[in-house]
């Protein structure tokens, strides 16, 4: 290891191998890097067997980065020890330790998809209303449940109010019961089961304490309370462990992550070493200034001084565009200037709050022939033509798996109707069976006709059983496209979607083939695993040369050398949902915090003055974090005020710098329009509580108003009548 690639303080982290340790620090001051020196300290140095260590990174991408880079430093025959997110790495743990909870080792993993129609099942049997209760809310509450370790037993009904919670609880024990019989967990499941396995079987917990001595764990302000429940269970014998993170870059709030396991570290293992660094390596100091304007406003945070030794650098880029169409033209055309200028594709990234915003992105981007890749939204996995697939594949494997099944018994078409399956439901009910088993008897059942067509389904699905057992994935994966008529089904459709989906079943070919041959003990079981657990960024693929579209959340841990951020809007970034809530509001700081520090070199952010958004026009307020960056780094240039939404093309950088909306001190709400209740205005309602207001029709009495409430969701009000106050 060359100990000038670090400061002294990561080297003092890095040489800290015994005892807790807790590393933070801001954006870019190196913390991934000195948790990669250390692991390499730890092997060539000190002799540590990489058996011996585990760490964790918050993306499989992340992990395969760092997994290299230790390879990489080791030399040939080197070995590298476990690397890897927190759901890799309980589900590898489950697969080998699974059966003593009642399910087997074949257990499948159910995506959003799947929880929402098993849950909708629960539902029923809970007695739970769905038109009231939203089967998505349900399923958020659950694992709000999960990621706070509160199993099914641990939950007091009593203690909870009326509400969506409350009916979530009682759906709760229906859901896990459901999942249980179908040999399936979901995948908050992951993380709780294996807690929940460490808890109870104290041998088991004794031997992984010995088998991973050393524990580093990379982002650890986004870890949820069972994550932390497990560092501490794994480290109980030896408290050899290493946790990074930046309590500025908390952005899965909403998806349990819990801030305050930063502030307990220190409490739970004691003796802890605290190193700060303070050294920005990445950005510039403007873009670095920019940024901490931002979040300082912040009320709970530790204060840190990161600096930069880099140069100043370019000011900071805003673009206020006429609409979105505007806007995403004014980014695309700076992009390509870039590259003109002799930027690489590669080093740029476009970065949004919500996925839809990319559409209007990618007209302009095809339009300029620069090729680009969204990251996240709809997954390879999850597009239809490859969960039907694979539903088949998961329950060749897994019989038990009934929401599977229920996709696939009648997909392609052959005749097996909806009452004829809800009867046979209706009786594997009654006799507790699981619904294959149902189908077996469906001659009992149903009428001849579509018992006929169902023991034919049966008699295939049992064939492609046997096909697994003898041969390898490749050749049962080629028996299911064929023996289905699923691709003769699309052959026949002649569509240009049917084309696409023709391609996408190709590339799932080609997906099982590299597997079977990389992996030449790759089972069926394993691939299905690799599916489940793709997230968002591991399709990033740096070395193509194409530009990276991604969401804010999406972004962390990644740099840039030109970043741009879009939709800069009061109700866009802050986003509505966050307005009436302090802690969400500090959130979303936070995540334009992640946002800015990605970029190195250049930073350019964007807002419009209208917006379509499911077919309605709004206007929007600029947003209050740009309103927060110091002038003196920001420059700023703006459409001619009378282009139009529908204009043919005009220059975009028509009117520079200096216009009206440039009144504002730095730090200032926006200014109140004329008549009041502008988009973006925070209200106060007396039923409804906070919102905001997100669209305005009328005038003087006349005046309507659509506000979203946090807790109401959108309503729309007469202002003369609604005793609103602005807030
Ligand atoms: N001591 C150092 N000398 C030179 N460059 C460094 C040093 N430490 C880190 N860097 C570089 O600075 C950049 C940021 O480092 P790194 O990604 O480790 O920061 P981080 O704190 O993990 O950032 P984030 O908070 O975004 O996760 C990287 O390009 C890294 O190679
Ligand atoms: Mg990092």
């Amino acid at each position: 290891m060359d100990t000038n690639e670090l400061n002294p303080q990561q080297l003092q982290a890095v040489r800290h191998t015994e005892g807790p340790l807790m590393l933070v620090a801001g954006a870019g001051s190196g913390k991934t890097r000195a948790i990669t020196f250390r692991i390499l300290h730890m092997i060539r140095d000190k002799g540590i067997a990489p058996e011996n260590i585990l760490a964790i990174t918050f993306t499989n991408k992340a992990a395969g980065e760092m997994r290299e880079r230790v390879l990489g430093q080791m030399g040939e025959g080197g070995r590298a020890p476990w690397i890897s997110t927190f759901h890799s790495l309980c589900l590898r743990l489950l697969r080998q330790h699974m059966e003593f909870s009642g399910y087997t080792k074949d257990f499948v993993i159910y995506d959003a998809q799947d929880q929402l129609s098993l849950v909708k099942k629960c539902m029923k049997a809970a007695q739970v209303n769905e038109e009231a209760f939203p089967p998505k809310t349900i399923l958020n509450h659950i694992s709000g449940f999960k990621n706070d370790y509160q199993l099914p037993e641990h939950i007091k009904l009593d203690a909870l109010p009326y509400g969506h919670k409350l009916k979530a609880a009682h759906v709760y024990p229906h859901y896990q019961n459901a999942l249980k019989e179908n040999n399936a967990l979901d995948f908050d499941d992951l993380l709780m089961m294996t807690v929940k396995l460490f808890k109870t079987n104290k041998e088991l917990c004794d031997h992984y304490n010995d088998r991973f001595r050393y524990i580093l764990v990379d982002e650890f302000q986004d870890t949820n309370l069972t994550q932390y429940h497990l560092i501490q269970l794994l480290s109980r014998a030896h408290h050899n462990v290493c946790v990074v993170g930046d309590d500025d870059q908390s952005i899965y709030r909403w998806r349990g992550a819990n801030l305050e396991n930063l502030l307990h570290f220190e409490k739970d293992f004691p003796g802890t070493t605290v190193i700060k660094l303070e050294e920005n390596y990445r950005s510039t100091q403007t873009i670095l200034n920019a940024a901490g304007a931002v979040v300082r406003q912040n009320a709970a945070r530790r204060e840190k001084n990161l600096w930069t030794r880099n140069e100043s650098g370019e000011p900071i880029l805003y673009y206020r565009a006429e609409d979105e169409i505007d806007e995403a033209r004014a980014v695309c055309e700076r992009i390509h200037q870039w590259v003109q200028d002799g930027a690489s594709l590669n080093d740029i990234a476009i970065l949004y709050r919500t996925n839809a915003q990319s559409r209007v992105l990618e007209d302009q981007l095809r339009h300029l022939g620069v090729t680009y890749q969204v990251i996240g939204g709809l997954k390879f996995y999850e597009r239809k033509e490859i969960k039907d697939i694979l539903s088949y594949l998961r329950v060749i494997l897994n019989p038990n798996d009934s929401v599977s099944l229920k996709r696939i018994v009648n997909t392609p078409v052959r005749g097996i109707g909806k009452t004829s399956v809800d009867k046979i439901e209706a009786f594997c009910g009654e006799h507790h069976l699981n619904l294959l088993e149902g189908l077996r008897r469906a001659a009992e059942i149903v009428g001849a006709g579509p018992a006929k067509k169902i023991a034919q389904f049966v008699a295939m699905m049992d064939r492609f059983h046997q096909v697994a057992e003898d041969s390898s994935a490749v050749d049962l994966l080629k028996e299911v496209f064929e023996k289905t008529g699923y691709l003769t089904a699309l052959q026949k459709e002649n569509t240009q979607e049917a084309k696409s989906r023709l391609e996408n079943l190709n590339e799932l070919y080609s997906a099982v083939e590299q597997f079977v041959d990389i992996d030449r003990k790759g089972s069926l079981r394993e691939f299905l695993d690799t599916t489940t657990l793709v997230a968002d960024l591991d399709n990033l693929d740096d070395s193509r040369g194409v530009l990276a579209l991604m969401t804010l959340h999406t972004c962390k841990g990644l740099e840039f050398d030109s970043v741009c951020i879009i939709g800069f809007e009061n109700g866009l970034l802050p986003h509505a949902s966050s307005l009436s809530s302090n802690d969400e509001y500090e959130e979303e700081r936070r995540l334009c915090y992640v946002g800015f520090t990605r970029a190195r070199k250049r930073l350019m952010v964007s807002n419009a003055r209208r917006r379509r958004i499911y077919g309605s026009t709004f206007t929007y307020q600029p947003s209050d974090f740009i309103n927060a960056i110091p002038r003196e780094v920001m420059t700023m240039e703006s459409s001619a005020p009378s282009m139009t939404a529908s204009s043919s093309y005009s220059p975009s950088y028509a009117s520079k710098s200096g216009g009206d909306e440039w009144s504002l001190p730095a730090g200032a709400p926006p200014p109140a329009t004329d008549t009041g209740f502008a988009v973006g205005t925070k209200v106060l309602h007396p039923k409804f509580g906070s919102g905001v207001v997100v669209n305005r029709e009328g005038s003087d009495g006349d005046m309507k108003v659509v506000v979203f409430f946090k807790g109401a969701g959108k309503k729309k009000l007469a202002v003369a009548h609604a005793n609103l106050i602005v807030v």
